[in-house]
């Protein structure tokens, strides 16, 4: 079999198309606020990106860019400060986040409402509990692209690897509420290739490039590569051995251009989502 690529640069154009409508007839811009502390390497062409993708689809937005040296008490106080801001509808805090500052105070700092990372520990009980709330981006990025691939997800055996709080526990948490049967594999688990080959739907999400090879995946597959990882040689690779998966797979996401443009829609989703929550239909 030869996998069908996934497309998920054409799939996040499209749905950033349909929000620029939606705020094309709204009363207000839903505004968002990206808070940057120093300069982490992995979060400077994600600021970028999403800068640019938040002002074409007509979002006000901006990135409030603090020293590297800032002190946890100044950005609790400027989280503070959103939070009571009636302009902002979505606070987003680029982690990690330098020694010094406890980067689950800051999260749990975050108006729920406003929390368009989903990370509050409000809206993971609010997903696990299937109640509606501001699901995070990238596995709701995910499912878009399942979705978009034609996947059945009724009763198909899911496997998601890796058990982050930002990408593997929500994830597992979303296949269960489209009834797949969810296997959460990690660092720990024995036998990982034997578990991985088993998944008709595999969500790769560990942050080690390559690492999962041809043969952990079920002929027929549909694998879905969160990993964005940065080789020595500057060039970017998923979690998964691309070509060798995709010899197996029915349908693959490449890197770049698979789930990390869906992960800067969805949070474009989830502030016009915050902002109607919090604003009313009418603004
Ligand atoms: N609070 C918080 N929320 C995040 O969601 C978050 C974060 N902090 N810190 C950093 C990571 C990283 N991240 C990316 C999202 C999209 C691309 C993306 O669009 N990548 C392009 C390629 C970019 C390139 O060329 O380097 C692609 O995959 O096609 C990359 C990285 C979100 N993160």
């Amino acid at each position: 079999m030869t996998a069908r690529i996934i497309d998920g640069k054409a799939v996040a154009e499209r749905l950033r198309g349909a929000l620029a409508a939606r705020i094309a007839g709204l009363s207000f811009q839903p505004g968002l606020r990206v808070v940057r502390v120093g300069d982490d390497p992995a979060s400077g062409v994600y600021v970028r990106n999403k800068d640019r993708a938040a002002a074409a689809a007509g979002f006000d937005s901006a990135t409030l860019q603090l020293p590297a040296e800032t002190t946890e008490a100044d950005l609790l106080a400027l989280v503070a400060r959103l939070n009571a801001d009636p302009a902002v509808d979505g606070i987003l805090v680029q982690l990690p986040l330098p020694p010094q500052i406890r980067q689950e105070a800051v999260i749990a700092a975050i108006d729920p409402a406003k929390d368009v990372d989903g990370f509050h520990p409000v809206n993971a009980g609010l997903l696990a509990t299937q109640q509606p709330g501001l699901v995070p981006c990238t596995p709701k990025g995910c499912m878009h692209l399942l979705r978009e691939a034609g996947a059945s997800l009724s009763g198909a055996r899911a496997v998601v690897l890796g058990r982050s709080q930002i990408v593997g526990r929500p994830m597992a948490q979303l296949l269960l509420a489209a009834d797949c049967t969810v296997t959460i594999a990690h660092s720990r688990t024995r036998d990982l290739a034997a578990e991985c080959r088993r998944a008709e739907i595999l969500v790769a999400a560990v942050g080690r490039p390559e690492m999962v090879r041809g043969d952990w995946i079920g002929e027929g597959a549909i694998v879905i590569d969160v990993g964005i990882n940065r080789l020595p040689s500057g060039k970017l690779a998923g979690d998964v051995a691309f070509a060798e998966a995709a010899a197996r797979a029915a349908a693959i996401t490449p890197v770049p251009g698979g789930v990390g443009p869906m992960t800067i829609a969805c949070l474009l989703e989830n502030t016009l989502e915050a902002a109607l929550r919090r604003r009313g239909p009418a603004g």
